[in-house]
């Protein structure tokens, strides 16, 4: 059974945004809408080339322990408008509460503006293992030992 992901929309927003969703059977990531506040919600959220921005979302959400949302880049606007994420991909906590945003930088030359209610980046949401961490003297050999950086070869 998948886990179940919680979400909780925020006072003030828009309720008529969309909370993130799968746009089709066999998508990996749910998109995530801006929900914008006045007066971006009017005019759009203008970004220069080169800045950035904080993006709301307009909910919170709870994820099961054990599990992350990974907040990603959408490809059609990172390749038409140089749209990224600055802190790829945004990590969300199973014990965050807070609001959800986005992190959005425009690589592009041109201004972008992104509207109230558009689909700005995607989420996905994985399992996270939690490794022990154990300090040793030695660790175990293998054939590679400490090569790396090109060690293979360039081609
Ligand atoms: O793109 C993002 C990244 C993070 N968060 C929220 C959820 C996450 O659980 C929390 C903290 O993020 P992170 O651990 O990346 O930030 P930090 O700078 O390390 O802060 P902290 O000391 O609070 O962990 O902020 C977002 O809403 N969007």
């Amino acid at each position: 059974m998948p886990p179940t992901i919680r979400f909780q929309r925020l006072p003030g927003f828009d309720r008529d945004v969309p909370l993130p969703a799968y746009a089709s059977e066999g998508a990996a990531a749910a998109d995530l809408r801006a929900n914008l506040l006045a007066p971006d919600r009017r005019h759009g959220l203008n970004l220069d080339p080169g800045a950035r921005a904080q993006v709301p979302l307009g909910f919170a959400m709870a994820i099961p322990d054990r599990w992350e949302a990974q907040i990603r880049a959408r490809s059609g606007l990172a390749l038409r408008e140089g749209l990224a994420i600055v802190n790829a991909p945004g990590t969300i906590d199973a014990d965050y509460r807070g609001p959800v945003s986005v992190i959005l930088v425009n690589l592009g030359q041109e201004a972008v503006r992104l509207r109230h209610g558009t689909r700005v980046a995607q989420m996905v949401v994985a399992r996270v293992p939690r490794p022990i961490f154990r300090e040793v003297e030695v660790l175990g050999g293998t054939a590679r030992g400490p090569g790396g950086f090109g060690s293979t070869g360039t081609d």
